[in-house]
């Protein structure tokens, strides 16, 4: 069992502390003349993220009290994976899957002055006594911190038989006001609207939010734009080995059963996932690996 000193003596430097949440869990702080940015080893997971040209963080982030031991952090980026929401067949399997509730280990972090922070992760095959459903896959991210980010997710499979998996990187974005939110890029494409018995659906125009929005766009591999008035900046979102995309905001009534978002908590943010999920479901045939990638940058 590794110690913070331990982490600090091995990978840590001059941008990178380890250090301790509230309730134990060890995060990776970086703080670079590019960006600072907060992973947590729970999930590993980026809570934090913001370049040093923004004034506000571009990720949304549950108050760190929230941040609890084996329970999914509402914050940041949670990888979902190896299934995205309900599991298919097992309603007692946690929703999301188990990747984000499972420790991780730290394989590499290279830092310079004036490039990026790159940190190679991967998930711990010691997952929680709670977690049943395992498959015989490992998973892989390369993040890379700095005035953009980017993730890489990779699944392999080295077991005998094909594997099937949905996967989501499920970013929260911190947002001036959700009714000042407007996303493009998928205008034209078909979505199952999770708000409404999963019909399908096709999206007509730029998305405004006007209340409780869950849609999953299914093969769509197109850029999305998230463009807030109100902090009067884009955000962009750039994927590779993704068909789907998930758009969500809970509104007020779902929010206020969830005690991570309180009261007024939904306001400020909106999900934007890269995703293969439902239609999009993955087969990873035996001794194969599938990869996939989002760039965030911020525009004006
Ligand atoms: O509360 P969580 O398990 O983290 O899920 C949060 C949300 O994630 C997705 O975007 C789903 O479309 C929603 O139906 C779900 O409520």
């Amino acid at each position: 069992m590794n110690t913070l000193k331990d982490w600090q003596d091995r990978l840590g430097d001059q941008f990178v502390v380890f250090e301790e949440s509230q309730d134990g869990i060890v995060l990776i702080k970086i703080d670079h003349p590019l960006a600072t940015a907060t992973i947590s080893l729970q999930g590993g997971q980026i809570l934090q993220w913001q370049p040093k040209s923004q004034v506000e963080p571009v990720l949304w982030s549950a108050a760190p009290m929230h941040w609890k031991k084996g329970r999914a952090i509402r914050a940041g980026i949670p990888v979902c994976w190896p299934w995205f929401g309900a599991h298919p067949v097992d309603s007692s399997a946690p929703a999301h899957g188990y990747a984000r509730i499972c420790p991780w280990e730290i394989t590499s972090i290279s830092t310079s002055h004036s490039g990026p922070v790159e940190i190679c992760m991967a998930m711990s095959v010691a997952t929680p006594s709670t977690v049943t459903q395992t498959l015989e896959a490992t998973l892989a991210s390369r993040i890379s911190i700095g005035e953009t980010l980017s993730i890489s997710l990779t699944t392999s499979n080295p077991g005998p038989q094909p594997l099937v998996i949905t996967e989501a990187l499920h970013a929260y974005f911190k947002v001036s006001d959700i009714r000042n939110v407007e996303t493009l890029g998928l205008s034209g494409s078909e979505y199952i609207d999770l708000i409404d018995q999963n019909t399908k659906k096709i999206q007509n125009g730029n998305i405004h939010f006007t209340n409780e929005t869950g849609r999953v766009f299914i093969n769509t591999i197109s850029e999305c734009l998230i463009k807030d008035s109100g902090y009067d900046r884009i955000i962009r979102i750039e994927k590779t080995g993704s068909q789907s995309t998930v758009v969500w905001n809970p509104w007020q009534d779902t929010a206020s059963k969830m005690n991570d978002l309180g009261a007024d908590q939904w306001q400020q943010m909106v999900c934007i996932e890269t995703a293969n999920a439902l239609d999009n479901a993955l087969t990873i045939e035996s001794g194969a690996q599938h990869s996939m990638s989002v760039n965030y940058s911020i525009g004006l």
